[in-house]
């Protein structure tokens, strides 16, 4: 089942063109990540589909129904959910407090259990460690059904990668999860599809293996990376 479907569309900030005319879809319980370079229009994709912006033009579904434009805190209601760069924790509430002002369905000692994070649930967020903090954002949106990802790994360092990996495919059993993943490595890891984005028009889209071997985001975006 087709769970989000973005069709053509563009947002513009002034003269810049953050998005020109992006149509993909995502299929419900897939792992989808978004590439590109920096400034490609990945966060400005998140931020449409979210409502932090209306797109210009163009038409984001979720589930059927058309959401274009449609607020924030409604399409966090429907069952979509997003992390930031800065991760959003606060610092003066404890582990336990951040999880029980998100999660509305689930317990949080459920959710806790899922990140491992029973043992620090008395930790105040200004007394976590980056990993920590990761895990209590990731927390923060499992009340949802679509999680919208942004760089995950960043700051991560590489003897946490693994379990930050296990991490996500432990939510990616019961969630759809779209990742805006710069690692290329860990991107083909992870994703059922991809698609690049490259001065906000998508150059490709589809499974890594078609991805991988796609002339054009050969040239243009992996070069000669050996992939
Ligand atoms: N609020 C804004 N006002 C003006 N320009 C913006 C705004 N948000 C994004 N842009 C511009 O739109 C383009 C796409 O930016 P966006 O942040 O979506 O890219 P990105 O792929 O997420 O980049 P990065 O990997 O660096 O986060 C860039 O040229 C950026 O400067």
């Amino acid at each position: 089942m087709t769970l989000l479907e973005v069709e053509d569309v563009r947002r513009t900030f002034g003269g810049i063109v953050a998005l020109d005319g992006v149509t993909f879809d995502v299929t419900a319980g897939e792992t989808h990540v978004v590439m590109g370079a920096n400034g490609a229009g990945k966060t400005t994709l998140f931020n449409c589909i979210t409502g932090y912006y209306r797109p210009d033009s163009g038409t984001v579904r979720y589930r059927g129904e058309d959401i274009t434009g449609m607020r924030a805190d409604r399409t966090a209601r429907l069952g979509i959910r997003r992390t930031f760069q800065e991760v959003d924790v606060f610092d003066e509430l404890t582990v336990a407090e951040n999880i029980s002002l998100a999660s509305f369905e689930t317990q949080p000692r459920e959710i806790m259990a899922r990140l491992d994070l029973i043992e620090i649930h008395d930790k105040y967020g200004d007394e976590l460690t980056l990993f920590e903090r990761k895990r209590v954002a990731l927390a923060l949106v499992t009340d949802g059904d679509l999680l919208l990802l942004d760089e995950v790994f960043s700051g991560v360092n590489p003897s946490e990668k693994p379990a930050m990996l296990g991490y996500l495919e432990e939510l990616a059993r019961d969630h759809t999860l779209v990742l805006i993943e710069h690692d290329i490595e860990t991107a083909f890891e992870l994703a059922d599809r991809m698609v690049v984005l490259d001065q906000g028009r998508v150059l490709a889209h589809g499974s890594p293996g078609e991805i991988r071997t796609d002339e054009t985001v050969q040239e243009q975006y992996l070069g000669e990376m050996a992939i």
